[in-house]
């Protein structure tokens, strides 16, 4: 469906983008995953036609980008990172006239519409003025002009971007109810964001991929040990000697507890391979309450980091494991805030010189 060789787009004497090639199949939900300035946004522009490469390939469906890109505009839906809505629009009359925009005649329009509207959920709120909705229901709207033409291909830019963890739960429905009819791919910078929306991520880093895989894959390549937290009910010397005594388990931790509670303890173990069941095992038959089995927080903030953020090592390890703090309350928060996304992370992409078409 996609299919990029040897990408490069400069803005002026910088390189962007570049040298970027990879392919995604027809069907596929792909996340291109980068921090800041990494050269998504660019990346989708030059797919969506909105931006000419400096060179290289790029087809849709066997068409370049280039020489035909009515053509490829017309198999692409698109929602740009800041999506174009007018507020003063309801939302049904705006994917009307983002439909006609489209080509589709008044009797389509009139067709297609509600049943856009039924896709995205947005079929409550089809009379009330864009302006009026909340974040999420603007994210939807952007949804919904971008497959109101039908296209089979969605490009969609952070489209998960600044919303609540409800919303992001009602997104990831949404686009994954999208799929069968859909190839998307979507950007981001938060990897826990995508990772469970997609089939598989692409990790871009400089304006090249710098890692493919699913989030497991890409775990299993860079990561040494696994890291799970358990969180449990006894004696706690008991449940750090009996998870120890695991094979492969490499270390145990006691951390800030998940929850309160009298002699409740949440311990970090680091293993060799996945020691889940073992592990549960092990304090099940030491006489350890098991309240909580989930596999280390900062264990995809590692695997994204190591890929792709600024103090890369490239030597596979990792940070140093959480430790307990002083009081429960900083843990709290600490979690509240681990995973969040930063809606104000994209300020810079405003004030870029506009580079399109060169
Ligand atoms: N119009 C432009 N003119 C000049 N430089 C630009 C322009 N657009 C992007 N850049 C630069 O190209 C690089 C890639 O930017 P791009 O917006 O594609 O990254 P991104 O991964 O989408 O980042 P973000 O998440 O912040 O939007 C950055 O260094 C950026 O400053």
């Amino acid at each position: 469906m996609i299919e990029i060789v040897d990408l490069y787009k400069y803005y002026g004497e910088r390189r962007a983008v570049g040298p970027l090639s990879f392919s995604i199949e027809a069907g596929e939900i792909v996340g291109l995953l980068g921090l800041n300035g990494a050269g998504k946004t660019t990346t989708l522009r030059i797919l969506a036609c909105d931006l000419l490469p400096s060179s290289g390939s790029v087809r849709v469906n066997g068409l370049d980008v280039v020489e035909s890109p009515h053509e490829v505009r017309s198999l692409i839906g698109y929602l740009p990172d800041t999506p174009p809505l007018y507020g003063e629009m309801t939302v049904r009359a705006y994917l009307h006239f983002a439909a006609r925009l489209r080509g589709l005649s008044k009797a389509s329009a009139d067709k297609r519409v509600p049943e856009v509207l039924e896709a995205t959920g947005l079929a409550e709120v089809q009379d009330q003025l864009i302006a009026s909705l909340s974040h999420g229901y603007k994210q939807r709207v952007g949804i919904a002009q971008a497959i109101v033409h039908g296209p089979k291909l969605l490009v969609l830019d952070e489209p998960i971007s600044g919303l609540d963890p409800v919303q992001i739960v009602e997104m990831r429905e949404l686009l994954r109810g999208l799929k069968g009819e859909h190839t998307i791919l979507l950007s981001s910078h938060i990897l826990g964001e995508i990772s469970e929306t997609c089939d598989r991520i692409l990790v871009i880093r400089e304006g090249q991929i710098a890692a493919s895989g699913t989030e497991a894959e890409l775990s299993s390549k860079l990561l040494k040990n696994q890291r799970v937290e358990v969180t449990v009910r006894g004696d706690e010397e008991k449940a750090k000697e009996a998870a120890s005594a695991v094979s492969g388990v490499v270390s145990v931790e006691v951390i800030d507890a998940t929850e309160e509670g009298a002699g409740v303890v949440t311990l970090q173990i680091e293993s060799g391979g996945d020691a889940r069941e073992a592990v549960c095992h092990a304090l099940v038959t030491a006489g350890i309450g098991l309240l909580e089995v989930r596999r280390g927080e900062r264990e995809l903030e590692t695997v994204f980091l190591e890929l792709a953020g600024p103090e890369t090592k490239g030597d596979g390890t990792e940070a140093a494991p959480r430790k307990r703090r002083a009081g429960k309350k900083g843990a709290k928060k600490a979690r509240a805030s681990a995973g969040e996304g930063d809606a104000g992370a994209k300020d810079a992409a405003a004030e870029k010189e506009d580079g399109s078409g060169t």
